[in-house]
């Protein structure tokens, strides 16, 4: 079978399936399927309301408008057209199942999907009642995601038609298209999106350190940087020999200082002796990570241009994880920025040998500055 028609699906069909319905339309343009049906629907979904303020700005910025989506629940009709039906969730897709019986074989998770595999953490958050920052990182992963899908949607529109028998799914449509069984685990090589350029539209340069403990997992960072197309600069260690990470950490933040570099990624055993390391430097905000949300906070709100893994902490699934995050979520701004200007404001300080016995002494303290902005949340 072909696919023809694409359904997204979500709870209510406000924020998330309309807005990845939105970006996977588009990416089906870019990757020469246009013809492709992409639809969108809730399982709860209240009628005729429509995307969230937030959900409509996120994807503004991409040139869509979701001005014209009505919210819709999902029923037998939509479900009878579709080929695929790409749910949000997991438990969405449970209930897809269970309530549609005759199309089971033709729901997959959204997120599996792009990624081509089996995904620890496959679902898309629902960012109801979050802030603009959360719809815009969730309209930046969808986009990304979109482009993935809208691959292998176009191979298996184009080439898989006719390919597979009857009942045997999406699924076995586009590996015969893509020309390998699903079981492949070249299923995992899907070329990547590459991602937001650094400032001027060139590529993301990042410097890349380690020590012995991180070794391996420098290799495996600087792989997967290059096939996004980040230019990478590898400052070694280069093998295995015990070292000592401070040097790693002084020549990857060297890089980020004089300009040759954007941001740094740095590797030692548990991350800390790298951050503790690169922190010294001034203007280095270094963030030791060992889950995804703490990347994407640490970017959102402290703009760390350097981060730090621990080998010996994080797997290398959770490591490319952490890393994709970090590098795709921008700075938030705002009252962040003046708590930077407090943090670069006291390097300056011991910089200049005041420590604190300087202006930093008074004005740091938030009792000393009554009714000051800092005093917000
Ligand atoms: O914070 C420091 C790092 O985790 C180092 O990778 C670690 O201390 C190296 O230890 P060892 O020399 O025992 O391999």
């Amino acid at each position: 079978m072909g696919i023809d028609t694409v359904l997204v699906v979500c709870s209510g069909n406000t924020c998330r399936s309309p807005m990845a319905a939105a970006y996977l339309r588009q990416a089906l343009d870019e990757a020469g399927a246009p013809g492709v049906r992409v639809e969108s629907a809730g399982l709860h979904a209240v009628p005729g309301l429509p995307a969230a303020a937030e959900a409509q700005e996120a994807v503004a910025r991409d040139g869509l408008s979701l001005a014209e989506h009505r919210s819709r629940p999902l029923d037998e009709a939509a479900v009878a057209a579709a080929d695929l039906i790409l749910a949000m969730t997991r438990a969405q897709a449970d209930e897809l199942r269970r309530r549609f019986p005759a199309v089971a074989e033709r729901v997959a998770l959204w997120r599996e999907w792009a990624a081509g595999s089996p995904l620890a953490d496959a679902d898309v958050p629902d960012p109801i009642g979050q802030g603009l920052a959360d719809y815009q990182i969730l309209a930046r992963q969808l986009r990304r995601e979109a482009a993935m899908l809208a691959r292998r949607i176009a191979a298996a529109a184009t080439g898989g038609r006719g390919t597979g028998s009857e009942g045997e799914g999406p699924r076995a449509a586009l590996d015969a298209a893509e020309g390998r069984s699903a079981s492949s685990e070249e299923a995992q090589a899907i070329p990547q999106p590459i991602p937001a350029p650094a400032a001027g539209g060139r590529p993301l340069r990042v410097a890349i350190g380690s020590d012995h403990a991180g070794f391996d997992l420098k290799r495996e960072l600087i792989a997967f940087l290059e096939e996004r197309g980040i230019e990478v600069i590898d400052v070694g260690t280069h093998d295995r020999a015990s070292c000592d990470y401070p040097d790693y950490a002084r020549a990857a933040c060297a890089k980020v200082i004089a300009g040759e570099a954007d941001r740094a990624v740095l590797i030692c055993g548990t991350g800390i002796g790298m951050a503790i390391a690169a922190n010294k430097v001034p203007g280095i905000r270094a963030a030791c990570c060992t889950e995804p949300y703490s990347a994407r906070l640490t970017r959102q709100d402290n703009d760390s241009n350097v981060l730090t893994l621990g080998a010996r902490v994080v797997g290398p699934g959770m490591a490319r994880e952490i890393v994709a995050t970090w590098l795709e979520t921008p700075f938030a701004g705002g009252r962040h920025q003046r708590r930077l200007d407090k943090i670069a404001t006291m390097e300056r300080e011991f910089l200049q040998g005041e420590g604190f016995t300087g202006a930093a002494g008074a004005g740091a303290h938030p009792q000393a500055t009554p009714g000051s902005p800092a005093r917000e949340g």
